[in-house]
Formats: C-alpha cells, structure tokens, sequence
C-alpha cells in the first residue's frame, strides 16, 4: 500500500509480505531516502526479511514493514504530521499489519500511531508496554555470537577476542558493554563523529566507518544499515565470523555464498537479530516475566547452532538452511 500523506505530503509505504502464520508485524521507519522509490523497495524488502525472521523465531505472525520517506531534514511538526498519515493508513488496513518501532521511531512514536491502529507494539511501560527492543535484541545477538563463535573458534568464550562493531547506536552499544564485560576487546564504528569521544571513554577502539570491515578482528558486527556486505566488502574483510543485528545486511543473497566459500561464517540477519520480536511478543501478547521472555530469546543460540549444523552436514550456507526452515513453516 503506497500512499502520499494527505498532511504531510510524505510518500508513505506500508507492506504486508505475508500472513501466512499470522497478521503482519514490523517496524514503522522514518528516515531519508534520495529517491520515494528506495523506501519503497527499503519496505518491501524488509517486510520480507521479517516474515523469515517470524518464520525462524517461531512466533506466528507475517511480515510486514513501514517506511515513510522523510526530507533531509525535518521539522518536529512535518514529523508529527507523518506519524499520524502513518497511523491513519495503518488503521485502515483492520489490524493486517501491526507496527512497532525501528531505524527513526520509538516507544512514544507508538502512542501516536495507536490513535488510529487497533494494535501497536512496543508502547511505553508507562503504559503498559514493553518499551524499546534493543535490549533483548542484543541479547539475542550476543546469543547467536555465541553459537557462531563455538563454531568458528571452537569456543563461545569472546575473552580474548577483536570484535569490530559498526553502528555505535541503542543495540551497538549495548553489545560493546556486553561483550567488553566478557572480555573482548571492542572496537567500534559510527558514522556519527560525535560518538568518538564517548567510545574512546568507555575504553573501546574506534575505527571510521568505511574502514570497519576490513579492521583486523575475530568478529565482526554490523549494527547499523542493511546492505553493507557487497561483494567488494568481502574482499576486504578479515574477521572470520559475522553476527549482527542489522537487518538485510547483504546486498543480494548470492553473496552468503560468496561469503561461505571464502571461510567466512555469516550468520543470517534475521535469525541473530530476532531478540527484540521474541521477547516483545512473549511479554505483550502471552504475558510472560522479563526473565522468561529473556529465557526464550536465549533459544536464538540453539537455532544458530541448528542452522550452522545443518549448513556444515548438507554443505549448504546456515542462509539456504534458515531460508529452508522457515519455508517449512510458512507453507506448512
Ligand atoms: N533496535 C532493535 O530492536 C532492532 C531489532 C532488529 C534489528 N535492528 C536493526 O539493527 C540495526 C541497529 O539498530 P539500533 O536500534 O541500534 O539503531 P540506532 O539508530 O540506535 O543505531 C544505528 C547507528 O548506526 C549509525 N550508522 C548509520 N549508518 C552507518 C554506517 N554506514 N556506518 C556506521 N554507522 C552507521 C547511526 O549513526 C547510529 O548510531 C538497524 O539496522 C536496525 O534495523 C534493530
């Protein structure tokens, strides 16, 4: 559903990729993009990537995505007046597309679209919601690190290990603290200039961002946008496992093979990157503790360690057996 904002004249995406499982969920994005046309595409391709990562995660809902196209810059009021098109389209589709926040919008955010959708996620605590997701979506990271890591380096222990982060932001890092705490030594990266200073205070490295990749590491994490490993990425890259949160992080799926066959183990986005959906639902939807709903988004490592398994026995990539997992949910 495509439609320009009758109060702010903004293009406004909402896509629904499947509902096979269940209503579709997935953030609401609000940011710049040079052309309408990339938050379209952005939409569509995001929306995929959450009917895989519900499909994997095993919580029955679609996938479904929402992009407003913002100008480059924008004025709290323009924003608001996005926000409540947004709302209102949302509302419209009768509950077929559920939001909640992502790159642009927040708990609060929530509140505004709820003034015209029936259901929203992520609300506020202050009002009876589970707040932001990038705390349990780093932990879900950190878990699928940890598979990963027990099969690359034979051990789930990041003591010791270079982990190179790029995108210093709410899961960013949160990660950086975590994985410091256990021992690694932490370099991050943002494009962000401003976040430097407060980096090389908490004790990490700091590498510019077009530089990250190819810094010498153990680990690499990408944590801000998607598309960052590009083929000509690759050929620069050092660390022999990547996990991140950000989502549709290759340029193509053609290149996990690309990547696999180059020694690199990469695990699938929307497998690592599932924390904040499992634990989101688990406490807004079934009710669940903070500490069970935490529990359950430790089961992210079980999964890797699965698809990484599956990936070596069948000599396919952990992409192809999460893909396939997820296909014998959605059309089961
Ligand atoms: N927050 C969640 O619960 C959640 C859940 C699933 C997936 N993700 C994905 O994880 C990623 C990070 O999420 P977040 O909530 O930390 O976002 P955020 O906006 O808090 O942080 C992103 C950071 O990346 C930086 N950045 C932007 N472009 C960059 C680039 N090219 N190189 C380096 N840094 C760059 C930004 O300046 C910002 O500091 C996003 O792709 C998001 O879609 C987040």
């Amino acid at each position: 559903m495509l439609r320009r904002g009758p109060r702010s004249g903004l293009p406004i995406t909402v896509a629904a990729h499947s509902r096979a499982l269940g209503p579709a969920i997935g953030g609401c994005r609000l940011r710049h993009y040079p052309d309408w046309r990339d938050g379209l595409t952005d939409a569509l391709r995001l929306a995929k990537a959450m009917t895989l990562k519900c499909a994997v995660a095993g919580v029955p809902f679609g996938g479904g995505k929402s992009v407003v196209g913002l100008p480059a810059t924008t004025s709290p009021e323009l924003r608001l007046a996005a926000l409540e098109d947004l709302g209102e389209l949302i509302g419209s589709l009768g509950g077929s597309y559920i939001p909640g926040p992502d790159v642009g919008t927040g708990p609060d955010d929530m509140l505004i679209l709820r003034r015209h959708a029936p259901q929203v996620f992520c609300l506020p605590a202050t009002h009876g919601g589970a707040g932001s997701s990038s705390g349990p979506t780093a932990v879900g990271v950190l878990a699928a690190l940890r598979a990963g890591a027990r099969h690359v380096f034979g051990s789930a222990s990041v003591a010791g290990r270079k982990v190179v982060i790029s995108g210093f932001g709410a899961v960013g890092s949160a990660l950086a603290e975590a994985l410091a705490a256990d021992g690694a030594a932490v370099t991050v990266s943002d494009v962000d200039d401003a976040k430097r200073a407060r980096a090389l205070d908490l004790g990490y490295g700091w590498v510019h961002p077009d530089d990250a990749p190819a810094e010498q590491a153990d680990i690499f994490v990408p944590a801000a946008v998607g598309g960052v490993l590009a083929p000509s990425v690759i050929s620069l890259l050092t660390a022999p496992l990547v996990v991140g949160p950000a989502n549709n992080q290759l340029t193509e799926d053609s290149v996990a093979h690309r990547l696999d066959s180059q020694g690199f183990t990469w695990i699938p986005d929307f497998v690592a990157s599932a924390g904040g959906i499992i634990y989101t639902l688990a406490r807004e939807i079934r009710g669940l503790s903070h500490e069970r709903a935490t529990a359950e988004v430790h089961g992210i490592e079980a999964t890797t360690d699965l698809l990484l398994t599956r990936a070596r026995a069948n000599g396919t990539t952990p992409l192809a057996e999460a893909i396939a997992l997820a296909d014998t949910r959605t059309k089961a």
